[in-house]
């Protein structure tokens, strides 16, 4: 039978009772009569006091008037009772820790349903192959009482009541004349009423029913059962009687068995309790120092519980929030359907994770990882809710974080090519929907690579943003203006009525970004180049229109820059141009497809050729001529212009010692060096290898540098130039004045010339053939600066008269153009040396 069994199920319900002022003779004749071993005296149908068989023992017969007495003066009190729900595990702990052998079963209000024994509780805990394993003899643990026949009654009886035993033997002459008397012999005397014996053999039942020593327990068990008695013999093997077993003897064995067992159990509860309470302490502990907010709700959905962590985020100490339901935190940003779809997942997979918004105590709003258990009882119905929750307001601001990374520019906060491509894809779904135009464009800033060289990335890095600003201010809203990387800016227009739109919107950020920028110091002049193009005509998908725009802006660039052009599929057939140049140029060295061409220097004061400048042609087999403004560029993109280069140098260096061969008069030789070029090699060692192949001194050579060239890596740079003026090389700077180039740096330089740019030069007289202030100023101090450093002035690009006596007006020492003659073969030169080549000379 199951431990967990309850006793009402087992309970003695026909309680023997009386009230308390029964005597004891009836008490002892109702006990008779129903064979009950004890009687309970109730009150008022509340049990307080029993009295059993054993109690019988301590009535005295001598004295007449004792069996009339009130049971109540001779039961025994107070009654122990348990309740009826009691499990028969649990009711085993009782009868262990209160030390009795009866409870009397009581209900909830404490009325008496019957009474159970402690025999009752171990019988049913399955004692069969307990009893089975034992033998007799080890449940005798009480020396055998045997009282002879004619002992008299009351001396019988007080020998049990001292021996504190139910049992003895009384004595025949034989074995067979043994008999046995109990205490239940006793009640029944006192029950008959009849007059008392005067010995006990009297009383005495006849034969004792014996077992051996060696049988089993069970065997003994079964006889008292089949037999209906209480008490048998025990011979050993001679066939003598050596003891008493009675079923309390069975029952004293099989209880220290069970309180062995309980023992164990209690030990067992009492281990599992303090683990329990450390496990309760422990988990309390986890609670109270969580991080993560914890929330329990009752069934109706009221707070039951808060911890710290919780009351940290929402702002809500326990005292404010218990009892109250969740819908104190609502943020109000879900509906209705938000808190519908939880509460259905609660019903049916008794949880709920997920992001959701809640509203601390102080209004703000704020995220939480929220995770919802239902917990329910043993008859499955919702007891509570456990609520656990995190704040991700951190971890939200890091994914927006990331997701700014992934589709923003971080310099510029503009839209990157991922975010823009996005974006593109869907204008042209939508206008594809809705048949209209879009377009696209793409920006290059011109030149913007000397900007970086020349004044270093945190000025280009200014640039970059003040541009992005110009640009976005000159769109509409739900335009989109994307940084692709480096000086790449790309727009989006997602619907126009007409191309023109696109146009007009070109010009004005042509405009906008023309307009100087004034980043620390410097004022910067910077131009855009762009390429438009037009959703559907010039592509249908992302590709394509990116691609064609692209186009569109080299187009812009190779027509001089600071323009826009619209895409025309022309230019793809130019990009294939470009794509087939690449590929020729590469092999053109090799085989021979370059040459050099011959421009003069002339000295204002004598008119007399003052030097020479080398100028590089390509005659591409099909292409024809091609310009050094188109493949110089590609030459260094392409990583080349090394090799073309140091082919110049040689050529250069052959033709000015040709020309001394010749017996002309000694003339100089400039030859343009690359910046790529100054970067890729060892300059002098290039240099010097072409003066030996070639022969001609040093100190005809000439090196044309840019400006760009002297601020990379300055320190480096005046070391090269430092060993090559050592070499008796000069050093001239080409362009000046189109780059960044600071005054100290130039002065820390060892060069010997400045080459005013054409474009200044050009910008002299307007096309009245005025002199422009601004550039007549600009060309003058170019001068000035060049002699304040103490290095000549040679003006480049003179096309006119009135330039060539400007500047020399302006103390200009050497000038250069188509004035004076346009680049020429080695050979057509020759008529150039040993005359004055000015102009207003040739005409006196
Ligand atoms: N790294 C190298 N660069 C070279 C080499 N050869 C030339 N170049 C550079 O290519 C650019 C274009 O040169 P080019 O087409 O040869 O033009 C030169 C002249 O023809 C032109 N010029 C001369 N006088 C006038 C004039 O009166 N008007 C006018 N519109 N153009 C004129 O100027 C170019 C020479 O310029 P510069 O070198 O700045 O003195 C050019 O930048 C060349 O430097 C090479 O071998 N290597």
């Amino acid at each position: 039978m199951p431990a967990d069994q309850v006793l009402e199920r087992i309970v003695q319900k026909t309680l023997l009772s009386c009230p308390p002022d029964t005597s004891i003779l009836e008490a002892a004749t109702l006990m008779a009569e129903t064979r009950c071993s004890s009687i309970i005296i109730l009150d008022k149908a509340k049990p307080i006091g029993i009295w059993t068989e054993r109690d019988s023992l301590a009535v005295d017969f001598s004295e007449p008037k004792a069996l009339t007495r009130p049971i109540s003066s001779v039961m025994s009190t107070p009654v122990k009772t348990i309740h009826g729900s009691t499990t028969l595990g649990d009711a085993g702990m009782r009868f262990k820790l209160e030390g009795v052998r009866h409870f009397v079963v009581i209900d909830d209000a404490g009325d008496a349903l019957g009474i159970v024994s402690q025999s009752d509780v171990i019988l049913r805990h399955g004692v069969e192959h307990f009893l089975v394993l034992r033998n007799v003899r080890s449940a005798i643990h009480q020396a055998m009482i045997a009282i002879p026949a004619e002992t008299g009654l009351k001396e019988a009886v007080a020998k049990l009541h001292a021996a504190r035993t139910d049992a003895a033997v009384v004595l025949g002459d034989g074995i067979a004349e043994h008999g046995i008397v109990t205490e239940r012999d006793v009640l029944r005397l006192i029950a008959s009423k009849r007059k008392v014996p005067l010995t006990v053999g009297e009383i005495a039942s006849r034969p004792l029913i014996c077992v051996r020593h060696d049988d089993s327990l069970l065997g003994a068990r079964n006889l008292l059962d089949e037999k209906g008695i209480r008490h048998v013999g025990v011979t050993d093997d001679d066939g003598d009687l050596i003891a008493l077993l009675s079923f309390s003897d069975i029952l004293s064995t099989l209880q220290y068995e069970y309180v062995h067992r309980l023992d164990e159990a209690l030990r067992e509860r009492d281990e599992a309790l303090i683990r329990s309470r450390k496990d309760l302490n422990l988990a309390r502990k986890v609670i109270e120092a969580s991080l993560d907010g914890i929330m329990i709700l009752d069934a109706a959905n009221r707070v039951e519980f808060v911890n710290p962590a919780f009351t940290h985020m929402t702002g809500y100490p326990p005292e404010e929030i218990i009892g109250q339901t969740p819908s104190i935190l609502k943020s109000g940003r879900h509906d209705e359907a938000f808190y519908a779809h939880m509460y259905q997942s609660l019903e049916k997979q008794d949880y709920w994770q997920g992001e959701i918004w809640n509203r601390r105590k102080n209004g703000e709003i704020y995220p939480e990882w929220l995770t919802i258990n239902v917990i329910r009882d043993e008859s499955g119905d919702i007891s509570q809710y456990a609520a656990i929750f995190s704040d991700i307001t951190e971890r939200k601001k890091t994914e927006e974080r990331i997701k700014n990374l992934a589709y923003y520019d971080v310099l510029t906060g503009l839209p990157n090519r991922r975010l823009f491509t996005d974006r593109l894809q869907l204008a042209i779904a939508n206008a594809h929907r809705h048949q209209h135009l879009m377009a696209i464009m793409f920006l290059d800033l011109d030149l913007f690579k000397r900007i970086n060289d020349s004044l270093g990335h945190g000025i280009g890095d200014q640039v970059l943003i003040e541009t992005a600003a110009r640009l976005g201010h000159c769109l509409r809203e739900g335009d989109t203006v994307a940084r692709l990387g480096g000086d790449e800016f790309t727009i989006l227009l997602p619907e126009i009525d007409h191309i023109e739109d696109a146009a007009k919107l070109a010009e004005r950020l042509i405009a906008h970004v023309k307009q100087p920028f004034i980043i620390e110091e410097h004022e910067l002049y910077i131009t855009t180049s762009i390429g438009i193009g037009v959703y559907p005509d010039d592509g249908d998908s992302v590709e394509a229109l990116i691609k064609n725009a692209d186009t569109a802006m080299y187009r812009a660039k190779d027509l001089g820059r600071n323009s826009f052009q619209l895409y025309t599929p022309a230019m793809n057939a130019r990009s294939f141009e470009r794509l087939s140049m690449e590929a020729s140029l590469r092999h053109a060295v090799t085989r021979g497809e370059f040459k050099l061409v011959y421009q003069v220097k002339v000295d204002l004061d004598t008119g007399r050729m003052s030097g020479v400048e080398a100028l590089v042609r390509w005659h591409h087999p099909e292409m024809g001529l091609v310009s050094p403004v188109d493949f110089i560029p590609l030459a260094e993109d392409m990583g080349v212009i090394s090799d073309i280069g140091e082919w110049v140098l040689r050529e250069a260096c052959k033709q000015c010692k040709h020309w001394h061969d010749l017996g002309l008069p000694p003339v100089r030789i400039a030859v343009n060096v690359s910046a790529l070029q100054f970067k890729e090699t060892r300059v002098p060692e290039v240099v010097a290898s072409a003066l030996r192949e070639t022969g001609l001194p040093p100190q005809y050579l000439e090196l044309e540098l840019t400006e760009t060239v002297l601020m990379q890596r300055v320190d480096e740079v005046v070391v090269v130039l430092k060993e090559l003026r050592a070499m008796g090389i000069r050093i001239s700077i080409d362009d000046f004045g189109t780059g960044y180039s600071s005054l100290s740096y130039l002065k820390r330089m060892p060069i010997d010339a400045l080459k005013v740019d054409r474009s200044f030069v050009n910008d002299i007289f307007d096309e009245n053939d005025k002199v422009t202030e601004e550039g007549a100023e600009i060309v003058s101090t170019i001068i000035s600066l060049a002699h304040n450093l103490k290095l000549k002035a040679i003006a480049e690009g003179v096309e006119t008269a009135a330039q060539a006596l400007f500047l020399h007006s302006k103390g200009c020492d050497e000038v250069q153009g188509f004035l004076i003659s346009r680049p020429v073969s080695g050979e057509d030169l020759i008529s150039l040396f040993d005359r004055n080549l000015l102009p207003e000379a040739q005409e006196e």
